[in-house]
């Protein structure tokens, strides 16, 4: 009996381009070696843990390095996102028929380059492709260019997200001083394919036009919606983080093969405040890199849908220290002191989803710095613009 095979068409290899020369104000990220995990020395374990507790506190972003994904896997990733969104390789018609429907709430698949709308918006140079369960279930869901690569999309974006993410959900865990695998059981979605309710993303940012570059918003303030989001560090940069005690923004350096983590808005709430979820934007790069275009890789992890978006119970930290009741959790504190229903994760999400990144919302003035508020299901979500 003969078995069929796709052959793999060779595609161009990513070439990372050169990392700015330029002398930024770098915000100042820490570096936890997550393989430190499954050390034998309590000592070591103890100081990540530590490191772990700092970063998030300061401002829920941090890089991790020897996470368990080689370089070369990587950078493979980056070539088949590279193939995909620079290869002319999907079609007209896929573009039409698998572009994006953001009103339901959902980022799956093709966007062009204007607006987050369907469609409709003006030109923001972003072009991507999002993958939910549906997108690896299904052939007919996916640009059919991508076929012969999908056994290496599947494997690298399943390890990502049932390994990597969930050795770091052990960390953060450990944290809140609840069993290693609290977080993964009672919080992360994991049933369904390879992201379960989350998704992941090949993007490509290119260059505004001329005379627009400057310091133009690519993506405005905002907090990911989700537990966490892996993006893989990139030469280009772009992605800048809100310093809440400077209140400044600054920039994220590119540290080769290093993913940058960032927290979500569901942490945030299901730790009552004492995880921070991370305002961050990205802006256009500095001068010796807008000419080039920005690939990015990214993986945004979900809640469970059915879970009530409000505080665990079970957290000997959190019970110890109380609830820090700003930011989001905050406003989702009103409402629960309120003795007031709080939405499911899925109605929360598809609310925020819905109206992301639809252009600037309106601005409010607290202590100097000026914020957007936006308003979803009775709740306010103030991020620096
Ligand atoms: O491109 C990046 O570095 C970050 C993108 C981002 O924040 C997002 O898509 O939520
Ligand atoms: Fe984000």
């Amino acid at each position: 009996m003969s078995i069929a095979t796709t052959a793999k068409p060779v595609i161009p290899p990513w070439v990372p381009p050169p990392a700015t020369k330029e002398d930024l104000d770098w915000a100042s990220l820490k570096t936890l070696d997550l393989s430190k995990l499954d050390s034998d020395d309590p000592a070591e374990v103890q100081q990540l843990l530590e490191d772990a507790k700092y970063a998030i506190k300061q401002d829920g972003f941090l890089y991790l390095t020897n996470y368990g994904i080689p370089l070369e896997k990587l950078h493979r990733q980056f070539s088949i996102a590279q193939y995909l969104l620079d290869g002319n390789v999907i079609t007209d018609d896929e573009k039409k028929r698998l572009e994006i429907q953001q009103h339901t709430g959902s980022y799956a698949g093709y966007k062009p380059m204007k607006g987050w709308g369907a469609g409709n918006g003006s030109y923001d140079g972003i072009e991507n492709f999002t993958f939910y369960s549906p997108q690896m279930e299904d052939p007919h869901k996916r640009p059919a260019a991508l076929e012969p690569f999908m056994d290496e999309v599947k494997e690298f974006w399943s390890y990502a997200h049932d390994n990597v993410n969930r050795r770091l959900l052990k960390l953060l865990s450990r944290v809140l001083e609840l069993p290693d695998d609290y977080l993964w059981d009672n919080v992360q979605s994991h049933q369904g394919d390879t992201c379960a309710e989350g998704y992941f993303r090949f993007v490509v940012y290119r260059p505004m036009a001329e005379g627009q570059e400057g310091s133009s918003m690519r993506i405005h303030g905002h907090h990911d919606i989700g537990t966490t989001t892996l993006l893989f560090s990139v030469p280009i940069t772009a992605l800048q983080v809100w310093n809440s005690v400077e209140n400044k923004w600054q920039w994220v350096k590119y540290k080769p093969g290093a993913l940058v983590v960032n927290l979500g808005e569901s942490l945030e709430i299901l730790t009552g405040g004492h995880f921070v979820a991370t305002k961050h934007r990205v802006v256009s790069p500095p001068k010796d890199q807008q000419h080039l275009p920005r690939l990015s890789c990214a993986m945004f992890c979900s809640a469970r849908g059915d879970l009530k978006v409000s505080p665990l119970q079970d957290s000997p930290l959190i019970k110890r220290e109380g609830l820090v009741k700003t930011g989001v959790y905050g406003e989702f504190a009103k409402l629960l002191d309120a003795g007031m229903d709080v939405p499911d994760h899925d109605s929360w999400r598809r609310a925020r989803r819905a109206y992301a990144q639809q252009g600037p919302a309106k601005q409010v003035e607290i202590s100097g710095v000026k914020y957007s508020e936006e308003v979803f299901n009775n709740i306010k979500v103030y991020v620096p613009v």
